[in-house]
């Protein structure tokens, strides 16, 4: 398979996966390919089984494509060895999930900087400061000594939009960063993530099914029975999609 350009943080190539349940095959993601550039913030749309979860699971490096090819940073990331691809997932890759998964005994900043941790090994005084940074970024100022059950819905999710972030990833990827959370809440969670995302150069795709949300995307990808059914780059074009949603 050619090797993908570097100009793009994501690149995919005709990606399906296949689940097999007894006689029936399920083809839930079907010939996907897409390039992503550093700084690009994506909205991955669509209607419930279209493939979304199952998409950012390959990018992800979690699940193997049964077809096709994921680059990351120009690295096929199905021929790393299994060692090799934990390795590459920890430093080149963030994730917010919906259970956004803290450590229920550390506190909001011990979670953050548990990514730095187990990247580096160690934490020296320039990671403390990042894993700061962000959290003062994200409003969490004066919670920085918090556990996680002392906080709000939303609260959580900034916390985990931090932790996403803080090693430096190429790709930060969130499955419904916004589930949780009232509508107000929910625009300023995505406006911080896609600012930072911009910011720091990153390359974001955000699953969602809240297309209001896209309003703060560059592009809308829409996929419908495991294709890619509609992109959508232009501003106008998005807002006409969201109004018409
Ligand atoms: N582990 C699995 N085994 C068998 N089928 C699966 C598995 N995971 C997902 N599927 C099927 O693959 C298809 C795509 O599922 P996926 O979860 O990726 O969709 P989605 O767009 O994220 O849906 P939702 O918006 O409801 O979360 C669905 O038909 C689903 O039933």
């Amino acid at each position: 398979m050619a090797a993908a350009s570097k100009k793009f943080v994501i690149e995919t190539q005709d990606v399906a996966k296949l689940y097999k349940s007894g006689e029936t095959t399920v083809r839930a993601v079907d010939g996907v390919s897409m390039r992503i550039q550093p700084g690009e913030f994506i909205g991955l749309v669509g209607p419930s089984g279209s493939g979304k979860t199952t998409m950012l699971a390959m990018l992800a490096a979690l699940l193997t494509p049964s077809e096709g090819e994921v680059w990351i940073d120009g690295t096929a990331i199905s021929q790393l060895p299994e060692a090799e691809r934990v390795r590459f997932r920890r430093e080149r890759i963030g994730f917010t999930f919906q259970s956004n998964n803290l450590v229920p005994y550390l506190t909001v900043l011990e979670n953050v900087q548990l990514m730095l941790q187990l990247k580096n090994g160690r934490l020296s005084s320039i990671d403390k400061e990042r894993a700061r940074y962000l959290l003062v970024r994200l409003g969490l100022e004066n919670r920085l000594n918090s556990l996680p059950q002392q906080l709000s819905g939303g609260q959580r999710q900034r916390v985990a939009i931090a932790r996403s972030l803080v090693h430096g990833p190429s790709v930060v990827l969130a499955d419904e960063p916004t589930a949780s959370l009232d509508t107000e809440r929910a625009y300023q969670v995505v406006e911080i993530f896609a600012n930072l995302i911009h910011e720091e150069n990153k390359a974001g795709i955000m699953v969602t099914h809240d297309l209001r949300m896209c309003q703060y995307v560059d592009r809308v990808i829409q996929m419908v029975d495991g294709k890619v059914d509609t992109e959508l780059n232009q501003r106008e074009e998005i807002l006409e999609f969201i109004s018409c949603a």
